[in-house]
């Protein structure tokens, strides 16, 4: 079993910073050293890699991909291999995914295709949420099968009626089972019976172009969803994660109910805290790059985002990548922003966006490692083995370079995606070396990894609950 020393960087967990060597034996960090014990390590290593000058940090665990999913009439772009492959490079080094229940089709049949997708496939471990399409008295006790099988979270979707929907009732028993088998229920909150009165009005109106995405889908009827889903899991008596959260609204409603002390908790994405709505307001039909659900919103929301980060109102920040392509994908939506495919790429980003804030003063740097590692793992039961260094850990470990200055780009990006997001920005830091369970799959920006490297983890529980 191989042997690695990564020497001289500042270890950065969410519970502390510290200058230490950090020794990887086979796949698992062997322990955190002074450089006098690495040294009488050092020779029996097959590998050292120089951190001085560098952070070394758990690789970035993101809890919310969309590899292959199909969504209005088209599929999205990054396949598990491609889109595994741009989360090493980014510096994340695992992903959880959305498995997909089709109406009138049982759990066991969307996970074993989504495994068929993956299986193979990943340059990094990745493990599944399962989304509920069609809640029913079999879908009940499906759910406990899955819950033994690692399967340990279910989203449903408050938005898309005739599509995902669920309705209060279905949502309110799903959640009911969570509460008896300790599932984690997610919920995508969107008052969509709402939103499609209003996407009907607009179009009827003749106003077609993506700005109105933005538009119809209101901050309050986020809020309101929000709300309901809080009551619902209240009711239930089962814990709550509220995906993509975007509006000052909605994150009042989850302050309200943590303040509670109820088992509560939000996700935030990049795209709202550095995007908005002047970027799907942009010139002819640019803005098509910029739709997803829920949307961006005017820029003002950001500072509430920022704010429940920092008390923990919003616990973790994933991607939400669902990556279109704008020629061939987001113009499905030419003539009608409904049919734009919702969703936006960034798996690649996040890392990099977050120490971003960290250098702009939104976090510290150590919550940048809490909201992005350490609390999704606890969140879908894969902490210690993800999330942190600490002896017994996996070796999922990014030597991170705090001081590359990089300008994001379609041009270098590493996503099966014609656009970025975030073009042009420039952003101060970069992972450099990327180790999944010990094995180096990105070395100084290039990519030393192999699809099939990346293995399925089977889930606890939530390990987050109050
Ligand atoms: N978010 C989005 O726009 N697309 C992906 C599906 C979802 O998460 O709702
Ligand atoms: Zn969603
Ligand atoms: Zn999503």
């Amino acid at each position: 079993m191989a042997r690695t020393l990564i020497r001289g960087g500042l270890v950065v967990t969410a519970a502390e910073e510290t200058y230490a060597d950090v020794l990887v034996d086979g796949e698992r960090v062997a322990a955190l050293a002074a450089p006098e014990v690495a040294e009488a390590w050092a020779p029996g290593a097959d590998r050292v890699v120089d951190a001085t000058g560098m952070y070394v940090i758990p690789g970035g665990v993101d809890a919310h991909t969309h590899m292959e999913m199909p969504f209005g009439g088209t599929v999205a772009s990054d396949t598990f291999e491609t889109g595994t492959r741009a989360a090493a490079f980014g510096g994340t080094t695992t992903i959880v995914d959305f498995a997909i229940q089709q109406v009138g089709g049982t759990l066991r049949a969307g996970l074993d295709a989504w495994h068929a997708k993956a299986d193979g496939n990943c340059a990094i471990d990745y493990a599944f949420h399962m989304i509920l399409a069609d809640v029913n008295d079999a879908v009940l006790k499906e759910m406990d099968q899955l819950v033994s099988e690692g399967v340990t979270s279910f989203k449903m979707f408050m938005a898309y009626p005739g599509v995902l929907y669920s309705d209060d009732g279905r949502i309110l028993r799903a959640m009911q089972q969570a509460a008896n088998n300790g599932a984690l229920p997610m919920m995508h909150a969107e008052n969509g019976i709402a939103i499609d009165v209003l996407i009907e009005q607009a179009l009827a109106n003749g106003r077609t172009d993506p700005r109105v995405h933005g538009e119809v889908r209101k901050a309050l009827l986020e809020a309101e969803a929000t709300h309901r889903a809080i009551q619902l899991a209240r009711v239930a008596g089962s814990p709550l994660y509220v995906v993509h959260v975007s509006a000052a609204e909605a994150v009042a409603e989850l302050t309200a109910a943590r303040d509670l002390g109820l088992n509560v908790f939000g996700e935030t994405c990049p795209q709202y805290l550095f995007l908005s709505t002047d970027d799907l307001a942009r010139p002819g039909f640019e803005g098509a790059k910029y739709v997803c659900s829920t949307p961006l919103r005017p820029v003002e929301h950001q500072a509430a985002l920022w704010r429940g980060l920092r008390s923990d109102d919003l616990s973790v920040v994933s991607t939400d990548h669902c990556p279109f392509c704008f020629v061939g994908q987001k113009d499905l939506g030419r003539d009608d922003f409904s049919k734009i495919p919702n969703g936006l790429p960034g798996v690649e980003n996040r890392m990099d966006l977050l120490h971003q804030a960290v250098l702009d003063g939104h976090i510290t740097r150590r919550r940048w490692i809490e909201l992005a590692c350490a609390t999704p793992a606890r969140m879908f039961g894969l902490y210690p083995r993800k999330g942190t260094i600490a002896p017994g850990a996996d070796a999922d470990l990014v030597v991170y370079d705090p001081a590359a200055e990089q300008t994001v780009s379609a041009a270098t990006h590493h996503m099966n995606v014609d656009y970025s997001a975030y073009e042009g920005r420039r952003l101060t830091g970069r992972a450099r070396t990327v180790l999944s369970r010990g094995t180096v799959v990105v070395d100084d920006g290039k990519y030393t990894g192999h699809a099939g490297h990346g293995s399925y983890l089977k889930r606890d529980t939530c390990q987050y609950l109050v």
